[in-house]
């Protein structure tokens, strides 16, 4: 028992989590909270045992050592699991022949839901207008549409996804994205995982990193940003000698960038800003560079990156 741990807040609780394969310890020894309210982001580069871990919170994989609860429970203690959590592993997992509709119904009845879910999914989804259409026939972003309306069938708590936008296209990731984060406002905990650091940085309030099935980072998004991120900011002005002068007099490093813009370190996008405005400097461009956080993440997992390369 944990006396500090306030029930409902901590919506998926990993401690000591093991998964060996023969001699191959895949998952080792993590221990991560997912907490209400927020999209946690998963990351690690590919092989780093994301999958494995989500897997194992969903009891679709026996830990070798440690433990996985959903709000305090045990995924094969939970009386009907689909209205605590959902997961989406799989987006290929879905029977080609059936109609979306047919295929959510299947779910729903199988797991003693009830019927009137199916169609509010549909509608929460954007799916209503395709629901008789077969799932063979839809695109892949449509397949994860599908998808996710099925984690959504018993109205859970708990979402887990893995790499969801994975081949999507832009549209498709932005859709993906912001009804992650609807679902975060609504309270619920949300885990999705990536391997892409650029999927992240607009979507998650909080970062659990892996390399090598073990923990890297276990932080807040903007704590992250802040402490690896702040990198640069692109501006461009008219007369950029003459603002970089000020800038360099205020504090800020800056280098010349491409075409005449400038790169500056040491200040904030909105300390620039308010520079400019003070000195009546009109801005044509004033953009944080976030390219950067991805080159903090290749770092981190860099280990994990050369070991892959040398097991593979
Ligand atoms: N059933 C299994 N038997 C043996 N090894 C496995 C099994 N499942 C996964 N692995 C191995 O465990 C490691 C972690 O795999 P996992 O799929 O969890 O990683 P991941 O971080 O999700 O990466 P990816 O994004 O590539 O799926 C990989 O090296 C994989 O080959």
């Amino acid at each position: 028992m944990r006396a500090s741990r306030i029930p409902g807040m901590t919506s998926i609780d990993v401690r000591g989590l093991t998964k060996r394969y023969g001699p191959r310890t895949v998952v080792d020894d993590l221990s991560f909270t997912v907490s209400a309210g927020q999209v946690t982001g998963f990351l690690g580069p590919n092989g780093a045992g994301k999958s494995t871990t989500m897997r194992m919170i969903v009891g679709l994989a026996a830990p070798s050592a440690g433990s996985v609860t959903i709000a305090g429970r045990r995924y094969r203690d939970l009386p009907v699991p689909l209205t605590q959590v959902g997961a989406l592993l799989d987006a290929g997992a879905v029977h080609g022949g059936r109609t979306a509709y047919h295929h959510l119904l299947a779910l729903a009845a199988s797991n003693g839901l009830p019927r009137r879910r199916v169609a509010e999914v549909l509608v929460r989804t954007g799916m209503e207008g395709v629901a008789g259409r077969r799932a063979g026939e839809f695109s892949l972003g449509m397949r994860q549409r599908l998808g996710i309306a099925a984690t959504l069938l018993g109205d859970p708590r708990v979402l887990i996804f893995d790499e969801p936008v994975n081949g999507l296209d832009p549209e498709g990731i932005r859709w993906i994205r912001d009804f992650m984060r609807s679902l975060a406002r609504e309270g619920r905990a949300v885990l999705v995982s990536s391997h892409l650091m650029s999927e992240m940085a607009q979507t998650a309030d909080h970062l659990v990193v892996i390399g090598r099935g073990r923990l890297i980072a276990d932080t807040g998004m903007s704590e992250f940003m802040r402490a690896n991120g702040e990198g640069t900011v692109l501006v461009r002005t008219a007369d950029p000698a003459a603002f970089a002068q000020r800038l360099s007099t205020a504090g800020a490093t800056v280098r010349e960038g491409s075409e005449s813009s400038l790169v500056v370190s040491g200040m904030t996008g909105e300390q620039i800003g308010k520079l400019a405005a003070y000195h009546g400097v009109a801005l044509s461009e004033l953009s944080p560079q976030r390219a950067s956080l991805e080159d903090v993440f290749m770092e981190l997992t860099s280990d994990s990156l050369d070991y892959q390369g040398a097991t593979a």
